[in-house]
């Protein structure tokens, strides 16, 4: 009997000859408890993870050597033919019975973070959460900021403390300044918050100078995962202008275990929002063949209680945009680069993708049934999930994020 892939929730579709076909498939990196030591990359289908590397050999495959590796970066360097070459076998080969050795039963494995993250920009394109944020943090101001519907604004993040979904997030510390306070003080945030994001996964680098237009996306991005991007409030808003994020994002930013393929994503896609004013060409995708939106529905927890379902579908700006501007000044792409898309907010108040929007800076308490919540207490545990369409009425679950606030 083949696994019902938790990942392609039973549904209409997806059948073939009276056995599933498998879509998802995603990728991730684990260790089981007798070899600790020993980073395997692994598939999932349904509750259990494949050996790739050891199934691979023993089928004789030719990319068993790409996947004889403790991270995907290999794999994710070799560009998209070998991406679609491999998803075919492993498709295949989820099932043949000879595989069943070299599937182990999820429960029983340690994940790891799947790659070796190089560099990490974080955007800014919902436009319901940039309007929100700019009347929280500047009410003088106008909401949006004149350049934000010319370019996907975004900032460069702290690659090396991006960490796998179930990694404790110790409270950081910093300065923090009162609106009525003549200076600032140093402590552990009183406002820390999360941001329910959505990532892309860089496979093909670039060369110097070479920008990449939008219709080239599906060349370099090897996958997508969620991401949690961590943020204090209180070190942010006093440290930001004029030059952005700093210390109040840079310590923690929790992703998925599991990397979904990109073309598994296929039947997601949807058409952006409409943009007014017509961006610049090389932003402008009105004529691209596929639509740059997907459709993926998030919900975030805490401590087990949803308090939002963000849809990424809303976004304004897409992934392929935020990749063409990324590197239109020339700027060189790297394997294991990722860049996220900003937190996602719909235009409803239970859509939006941060409690700095939800409780409007703390002034509006969440009622949670083990109290009100403002901002995180430690002790808490956020969850970011989300699913998008599959083939045939299927859906595709993503790998969640998850992460505990430890005290300072
Ligand atoms: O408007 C600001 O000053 C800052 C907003 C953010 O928190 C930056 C950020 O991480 C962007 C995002 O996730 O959308
Ligand atoms: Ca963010
Ligand atoms: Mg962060």
């Amino acid at each position: 009997m083949p696994q019902q892939d938790p990942f392609d929730l039973a549904g209409a579709g997806g059948q073939a000859g009276g056995e599933r076909v498998p879509h998802h498939l995603p990728y991730g990196v684990f260790t089981t408890p007798d070899e600790p030591g020993r980073r395997r990359i692994g598939v999932r289908h349904g509750d259990r993870v494949l050996d790739v590397h050891t199934a691979a050999t023993a089928l004789g495959s030719p990319h068993a050597d790409i996947l004889a590796h403790p991270t995907l970066n290999p794999l994710m360097a070799a560009g998209r033919p070998v991406w679609q070459a491999v998803r075919s076998s492993v498709t295949t080969w989820v099932g043949y019975p000879a595989i069943e050795p070299f599937l182990h039963p999820l429960d029983r494995v340690t994940l790891h973070l799947p790659f070796e993250v190089a560099d990490y920009a974080d955007f800014y394109s919902s436009e319901h959460h940039a309007t929100n944020v700019g009347r929280i943090f500047r009410p003088q101001g106008a909401a949006l900021p004149p350049n934000w519907k010319h370019l996907p604004i975004g900032y460069h993040g702290r690659a090396g403390t991006v960490v796998v979904s179930g990694t404790p997030v110790i409270r950081p510390a910093g300065q923090r300044r009162a609106a009525d306070s003549p200076g600032p003080v140093f402590g552990p945030t009183q406002r820390l918050d999360i941001e329910a994001e959505v990532a892309f996964v860089v496979g093909t680098p670039s060369r110097p100078g070479e920008r990449v237009p939008l219709a080239d996306f599906p060349e370099h991005v090897f996958g997508v995962c969620l991401l949690n991007d961590w943020s204090a409030r209180d070190i942010q808003s006093w440290e930001y202008l004029p030059l952005g994020p700093f210390l109040g994002k840079s310590f923690a930013t929790s992703v998925s275990p599991w990397i979904t393929p990109l073309d598994a994503l296929d039947a997601a896609r949807v058409a952006p929002p409409v943009r007014d004013p017509e961006p610049l060409p090389y932003l402008d995708d009105r004529a691209e063949p596929e639509p740059g939106g997907f459709d993926i529905r998030l919900a975030v927890t805490v401590n087990g209680h949803t308090v939002a379902e963000p849809p990424f579908s809303t976004m304004y700006w897409t992934a392929a945009q935020q990749l063409a501007h990324l590197t239109v000044n020339g700027a060189t792409l790297r394997t294991g680069d990722l860049f996220a898309s900003g937190t996602v907010s719909g235009p409803e108040p239970h859509q939006r993708g941060c409690l700095l929007e939800l409780t409007w800076d703390g002034r509006e308490p969440l009622d949670l049934p083990g109290g009100k919540r403002t901002y995180l207490e430690d002790g808490d545990e956020v969850t970011i999930s989300g699913w998008a369409p599959g083939p045939e009425g299927t859906r595709i679950i993503l790998g969640e994020v998850t992460g505990r606030v430890v005290a300072a």
